[in-house]
């Protein structure tokens, strides 16, 4: 597909030319602001099964040139939703080694060091996530805001492979582990709103659901994120650093946001 970039000429104000959906309604990320929220106690606990992979298994990390991306088995999945939604890639989003400001979803203006994107698809009603990627229902994001703080076991379970996929197209097979690990303890607590893919095709086919807890990964392991990576392949000449892959916020227009938590 066409070329984008975080930065420069196909930086995301120019994405909207070759990718008209980005210029769309109903686009992510936004920032969560108190007065657009709205309390539901319909918004139960998400359930996720089978997220506690056997280390038998394998995953394959990727640098895509955008993100670092790990494949997850359709095994694994959202069961309390209406429509079950399996797995299919997790990848993150980071400021720099200079920035500790790259989450896409902020909360009242605050912007956290990192991001981690599990995603989804609606595996009732599409046969798999290339079908679904354009569909209202297709998607659902699990959205995780990283702080820095203790050092965190389970994001080394993938962050020590990474000068394994320094370059753009660099892909190796990790050992699988447990996902759950890598989201905050209670899953009772988090904002839902209907928006879309932060990256072109920016199709509005995403249910979000970004945890109101953090989790936290050290200073180092947040730097190893912010300075391991290229966007540029091996053979390129000018090695292009991979970060600040984050878009900005954008209008809620009059959306609402649902919490499942009372202030
Ligand atoms: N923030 S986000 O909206 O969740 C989000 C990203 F930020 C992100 F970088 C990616 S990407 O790594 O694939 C690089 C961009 O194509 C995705 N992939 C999705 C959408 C694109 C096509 C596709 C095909 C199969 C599986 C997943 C996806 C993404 F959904
Ligand atoms: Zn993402």
């Amino acid at each position: 597909g066409a070329k984008w970039t975080y930065s420069g000429p196909y930086g995301e104000q120019s994405w909207s030319r070759s990718f008209p959906f980005c210029g769309g309604a109903f686009q992510s990320p936004i920032d969560f602001q108190t007065p657009i929220l709205r309390y539901d106690p319909a918004l139960s606990p998400i359930e996720v099964k089978n997220y506690n992979l056997p280390p038998s298994e394998q995953l394959t990390m990727s640098n895509n040139g955008h993100s670092v991306k790990l494949s997850l088995p359709s095994s694994m999945h959202i069961s309390s939703m209406p429509y079950r939604y399996s797995a299919s890639q997790l990848h993150l989003h980071w400021g720099s080694s200079s920035l500790l400001e790259g989450s896409e979803h902020t909360i009242n203006g605050k912007q956290f060091p990192a991001e981690l994107h599990i995603v989804h698809f609606n595996s009732d009603k599409y046969s798999n996530i290339s079908v679904a990627l354009d569909k209202s229902d297709g998607l659902a994001v699990l959205g995780i805001l990283i702080e820095v703080g203790n050092f965190n076991p389970a994001f080394d379970r993938f962050l020590k492979y990474l000068n394994g996929v320094k370059f753009k197209d660099q892909k190796v097979q990790i050992a699988a582990f447990n996902i759950r690990e890598l989201l905050p303890d209670g899953l009772h607590e988090y904002y839902r709103y209907d928006g879309s893919l932060t990256t072109p095709p920016c199709y509005p086919s995403v249910l979000w659901t970004v945890f109101k807890n953090p989790v936290t990964v050290s200073r180092q392991q947040f730097l190893s994120l912010a300075t391991s990576l290229y966007s540029s392949s091996s053979q390129e000449s000018a090695p292009e650093p991979l970060n600040r892959n984050f878009r900005k916020t954008q209008l809620a227009d009059n959306r609402v946001i649902l919490v499942s938590f009372q202030q």
